[in-house]
């Protein structure tokens, strides 16, 4: 089977293709710029020193220095921190950043470690990658099972070698250090107005639409308590232990309340499950494969990779997917999707929400003036309402385009013609 890079990179070629975008540019974006590993020692509790492997890839600078969260998780690999580094490169094109895309990650089960360890790990990342990232360089930020307090704890490592303060080495730290306000809720926040932009066009109401939500981290939590709150009916939601379902619409608070208090184990992540509430009147206990099966209006796989694959897409019954999560549809199944008429938002814009709020971070750091919270919303539904309308517009205009496909092309023509501004010879041969 290829692996989840060798896929991106077929994704790529195809939409490059068919937007008409030149070889040598596509084959510029086909391969990351530069990778770091690192074997990171960390004295663990015991006294025992354990090595853990790291990376840290830059895939693209071509738009300013690059940018991209860090993720602490067992199956990190070379391949998925290359597909990861090339969405966000497409990501920051398309939503109009000065960046390129990065990503990072340890190969580890961060659940397993206590809060001191978690630390060390955190700042031995930093050690490890603190020449390879820089206000100027490449930029980290949360992922996977990363945080705001993790984001802290490797900015001050980074400003205790360096010797000097750099807020803008790396985003979503806490407020109180240098973080933005609504940095926690932004890729959440980003979807949701995604969703509350397609539902206008389509002429929905919100509590005529059903949600089935897989994920209940960061991303899944805020964008479900969001469309609860706006009125939509969020019937399903789950995590990495299972599910919970109810008909009339979850108590969106009332789970992560019980999921954060069935956290006594791992103090670092609220990772207690949102089946804790199965006991709870009128909820139901499913599993992970069920919610994908769901019959409800619009599905948001909110967690990892290749939820959805040729292997369980024939069950998929949502009218609309909203990918919160990075690649969780893969190449087949989005075309079964596609030919079955299935409205799919894609990760590249619906996610977007948590890069663009990292970069109003970086603003701020970098003038050294806070924004409120208000500034930073309206300026993240501003920039992207125009990406969404901007894809909506390509999309419409093209017979057989899917909003994929639309988005790719707006985010490769822009790379192309920088590609052409900064007349790298080894791009463009004949002077074009
Ligand atoms: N945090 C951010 O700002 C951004 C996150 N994303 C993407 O959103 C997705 C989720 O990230 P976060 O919410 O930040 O992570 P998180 O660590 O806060 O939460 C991850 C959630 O996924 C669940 N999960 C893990 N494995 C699962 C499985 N096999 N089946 C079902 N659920 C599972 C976990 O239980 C947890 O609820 C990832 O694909 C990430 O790359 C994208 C853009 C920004
Ligand atoms: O906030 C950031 O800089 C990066 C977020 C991220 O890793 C992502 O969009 O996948």
């Amino acid at each position: 089977m290829n692996t989840i890079f060798e896929q991106a990179v077929a994704r790529l070629l195809a939409m490059g293709q068919l937007a008409g975008v030149a070889d040598s540019v596509l084959a510029g974006l086909s391969r990351p710029k530069a990778m770091m590993y690192a074997s990171l020692p960390v004295r663990m509790d015991d006294g025992a020193t354990q090595y853990f492997d790291a990376y840290r890839c830059h895939y693209s600078q071509m738009l300013g220095p690059s940018k991209g969260g860090i993720r602490f998780h067992p199956g990190v690999d070379d391949a998925e921190m290359r597909a990861l580094g090339l969405w966000m490169t497409i990501k920051c094109a398309l939503v109009n950043l000065p960046f390129g895309g990065a990503k990072g990650g340890v190969v580890v089960d961060p659940k397993s470690l206590s809060r001191m360890e978690l630390e060390r790990l955190s700042r031995a990342y930093m050690r490890a990658m603190a020449d390879f990232v820089g206000p100027d360089l490449d930029i980290p930020a949360p992922d996977v099972y990363t945080n705001e307090r993790i984001m802290g704890w490797m900015r001050d490592e980074y400003e205790v070698i360096k010797g000097a303060k750099f807020p803008a080495v790396i985003t979503g730290k806490p407020v109180n250090l240098g973080g933005s306000e609504g940095r926690f809720e932004a890729t959440g926040r980003g979807a949701f107005y995604c969703i509350e932009f397609l539902r206008v066009k389509e002429g929905k109401l919100p509590e005529d639409l059903r949600i089935a939500i897989q994920g209940f981290g960061n991303a899944g939590y805020h964008l479900a308590r969001l469309l609860a709150e706006a009125g939509y009916k969020v019937v399903a939601v789950s995590d990495s232990q299972g599910g919970i379902y109810c008909a009339q619409g979850l108590d969106v608070q009332l789970v992560h309340e019980r999921k954060i208090a069935t956290n006594q184990l791992h103090p670092n992540y609220p990772e207690g499950s949102v089946s804790s509430c199965e006991n709870c009147d009128s909820y139901q206990s499913i599993s992970n494969e069920d919610l994908l099966a769901m019959e409800v209006d619009i599905l948001v796989p909110a967690a990892l990779e290749n939820a959805i694959t040729k292997h369980n897409v024939e069950a998929v019954r949502a009218k609309w997917v909203v990918e919160v999560a990075n690649g969780p549809i893969s190449l087949d199944a989005d075309q079964a999707l596609f030919e079955r008429g299935i409205v799919v938002i894609p990760d590249v814009l619906a996610n977007a929400g948590g890069v663009i709020v990292s970069y109003f971070e970086w603003v701020q750091n970098r003038a050294g003036y806070p924004w409120s919270l208000l500034d930073v919303q309206s300026r993240l539904k501003e920039k992207l309402e125009a990406a969404f309308e901007e894809m909506w517009q390509f999309q419409h205009q093209k017979e057989g385009v899917s909003f994929r496909q639309a988005a790719y092309a707006k985010a490769l023509l822009h790379l192309q013609e920088v590609f052409k501004m900064k007349g790298t010879k080894e791009y463009f041969a004949n002077g074009e």
